[in-house]
C-alpha cells in the first residue's frame, strides 16, 4: 500500500465537534450514536446515519474516510447489507462531491458554500442517492429530509425543496446543465462528468500523451471500488495456497499477488501470521522490479529509503531472506517506522527512524554503501484515487512544489547511497509528470553522480501489455488493474 496522508494514528479520524448551528449537545450526541433524539422519531436509518457521520467527519475534521467509516460502523454495530450500503453512500458521495455540489447549487439557487455544513453534507448524500443509486426517489427525499431535521433542524424545509428539485431531472439532464460542453472545453467537461478536479484531469491527460479517450477510461476506472490485492510473501506462502485460503484468485501479473473480491483480509491466518499482507499489485511489481535489475558483484546490501508503513519492505525483506541480503529500511515518521518494524518481524530488515536525506552524514547510511536502493517517494497519491475517495478534492496543485523538492532530494540521496554499478528504483504512486519524469531527470542531473537509465520494462513480468516505449514504466488502473505506479530504474556508473 502506498499511504501518503494517513499520518495520524488510527482512531483520530472520529468526529470531534458538534454538527452545526442551532444544534443542541443532546441532539448531536444522539445523532452521532445513531439513536433517535429523545422523544422524536429516528433521524434516518442507521446506514444513512453512519454515512452522514463519515462524510461530515471528512469535511469537518479532515478525517480519512476509510478510517472513520470503519470506526463508525463498529460503534454502531452495523454489518452486512447495512454496512455495505453505508460504505457505498459514503465512498460514492465523497468521490462525486464536486459534481454533486454543482447540482445542489443549481437546484438551491445558491452556492453550496452558503449552505450550513450539516445540511450540505446531508444534501450531498441525498443527491447521490437520487442520481447514482436505485434508491426510490421518494425514499431518498424523505430520508434526507429526516436526516436534515436531526442535524440542522431549521433547514428541513429548504432541504425538502432542494431534494424535490434534484429529483425532477435525471443525471444526464443535470450534467448537461452544469457541465461545460465537451466541444468547448473537454477537460472541464470530463472533470464534471467523471467527478475529478480539472487540474487532475489535465495531469492525467498529459501523462497519457494527450489521448482523451484513454483519459476517459482512466477517469471511469478511478470511480470504481478497487479489488483488494494480497501479497503472498515469497518463501512464506505460495500464492495458490493463499488464494485457496482467502477464496481469491492468483493475479494477472505479479507472481505474488492474489485478487480478493472483498471481505475482511485482516481475519486471514496468513495475514495475522505474517505470511502475506495487503498490497496493491502495482506496488508489488515495482518493488520486485528493483530486485530483478541485474547488478554485478556484491548484492547483499539493500536500502529502502521511504519505507513506512512497510508494504514494499515486507516484500523486499522476504526476498532478501531467500537471497541472503540485508535490508536497511528508513522512515522519518516515528509511528510509521514502528509500523515498518511490525510489518517485517522475522525478516532481515533493520529499521532506521531517520530522514533519508542524511545519507553520508548518518553512519548507518554511508555513501556508496548499498547495492540496491528503493525510493518510494512521498507524492500526491493521484495514482490511488480509487482507494481514497476524498483525496482528489483534498489535494491541491500547491501541494506539488514542496513534494517535488522532497522527491528530488530523496532521489539525490539514493543516488549517493548506491555504489557504482548498483541500481536505484524511483517509484511514485502518482502519474503526474512533475513527480515522475521531471523529478527523475532533475534529480539525476543534480546528484553529481553519473547514471544510466535501465529499461524497466523487462524487469516486469513477461507479456505485460501497455508498458510504453521505456525506459521508465507507468502502470495504470484502466490498463493493468493496479494503482498508477511510476517506475524509473537508474544504474550508477561512476
Ligand atoms: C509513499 S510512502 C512509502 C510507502 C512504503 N514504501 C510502502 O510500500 O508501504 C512515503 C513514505 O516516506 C516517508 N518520508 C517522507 N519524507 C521522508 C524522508 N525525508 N526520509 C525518509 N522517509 C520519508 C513518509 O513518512 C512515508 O511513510
Amino acid at each position: 500500500m502506498t499511504d501518503h496522508r494517513a499520518d495520524r494514528p488510527h482512531g483520530s479520524g472520529r468526529p470531534r465537534r458538534s454538527g452545526g448551528p442551532g444544534q443542541g449537545r443532546g441532539q448531536d450526541r444522539d445523532a452521532r450514536s445513531g439513536r433517535a433524539p429523545r422523544g422524536g422519531r429516528p433521524p434516518s436509518d442507521p446506514a444513512r446515519q453512519a454515512a452522514y457521520e463519515a462524510v461530515a467527519a471528512v469535511h469537518r475534521d479532515d478525517a480519512y474516510a476509510n478510517l472513520v467509516l470503519s470506526e463508525i460502523l463498529r460503534d454502531m454495530g452495523l454489518h452486512g447489507r447495512d454496512a455495505a450500503f453505508a460504505t457505498e453512500l459514503t465512498y460514492g458521495t465523497l468521490r462525486a462531491v464536486g459534481t454533486l455540489d454543482l447540482i445542489i447549487a443549481a437546484a438551491a439557487g445558491r452556492d453550496v458554500s452558503r449552505i450550513d455544513p450539516p445540511a450540505r453534507d446531508a444534501l450531498r448524500l441525498g443527491a447521490y442517492q437520487l442520481l447514482h443509486t436505485r434508491v426510490p426517489a421518494h425514499a431518498a427525499v424523505n430520508q434526507t429530509v429526516d436526516l436534515v431535521r436531526s442535524v440542522a433542524p431549521g433547514a428541513s424545509g429548504f432541504a425538502n425543496a432542494v431534494m424535490r428539485e434534484i429529483a425532477s431531472k435525471d443525471l444526464d439532464t443535470w450534467l448537461e446543465q452544469v457541465a461545460p460542453a465537451y466541444d468547448d472545453d473537454p477537460v472541464a467537461h470530463l472533470a464534471v462528468v467523471h467527478h475529478h478536479p480539472q487540474w487532475i484531469v489535465r495531469a492525467f491527460l498529459e501523462a497519457l500523451g494527450g489521448d482523451l479517450e484513454d483519459t476517459v477510461r482512466l477517469l471511469i476506472e478511478d470511480n470504481q471500488p478497487p479489488a483488494v490485492h494480497l501479497c503472498a510473501r515469497p518463501g512464506r506462502i505460495d500464492p495458490v495456497d493463499l488464494a485457496d485460503e482467502s477464496g481469491g484468485v492468483p493475479a494477472a501479473f505479479s507472481p505474488y499477488a492474489v485478487y480478493l473480491d472483498g471481505g475482511a483480509p485482516g481475519d486471514l491466518a496468513s495475514i495475522r501470521q505474517g505470511r502475506a499482507h495487503v498490497q496493491d499489485e502495482g506496488s508489488q511489481l515495482v518493488a520486485a522490479a528493483l530486485l530483478a535489475a541485474p547488478v554485478e558483484g556484491s548484492d547483499t546490501r539493500w536500502l529502502d529509503l521511504c519505507a513506512g508503513p512497510g508494504g514494499k519492505t515486507g516484500l523486499i525483506g522476504s526476498i532478501a531472506a531467500l537471497r541472503g541480503a540485508e535490508v536497511t529500511a528508513v522512515e522519518v515518521a516515528e509511528h510509521r517506522a514502528r509500523l515498518v518494524d511490525q510489518a517485517t518481524t522475522g525478516l532481515p530488515v533493520t529499521v532506521l527512524p531517520t530522514d533519508g536525506r542524511t545519507v553520508g552524514r548518518d553512519p548507518d547510511l554511508p555513501e556508496e554503501g548499498f547495492d540496491r536502493v528503493l525510493v518510494d517517494a512521498p507524492c500526491t497519491g493521484l495514482g490511488s484515487l480509487r482507494r481514497r475517495p476524498e483525496a482528489r478534492w483534498r489535494r491541491q496543485p500547491a501541494d506539488l512544489p514542496p513534494l517535488t523538492r522532497l522527491q528530488r532530494e530523496l532521489l539525490v540521496a539514493a543516488l549517493r547511497a548506491v555504489r557504482p554499478g548498483g541500481v536505484v528504483a524511483y517509484v511514485t504512486c502518482s502519474p503526474h509528470m512533475v513527480e515522475t519524469q521531471v523529478t527523475v531527470t532533475e534529480g539525476a542531473r543534480r546528484s553529481g553522480v553519473e547514471v544510466d537509465f535501465v529499461d524497466a520494462r523487462p524487469l516486469l513480468p513477461p507479456g505485460m501489455p501497455g508498458l510504453g516505449d521505456g525506459p521508465t514504466v507507468q502502470l495504470w488502473p484502466h490498463r493493468h488493474g493496479t494503482d498508477a505506479m511510476f517506475l524509473a530504474v537508474l544504474r550508477r556508473t561512476s
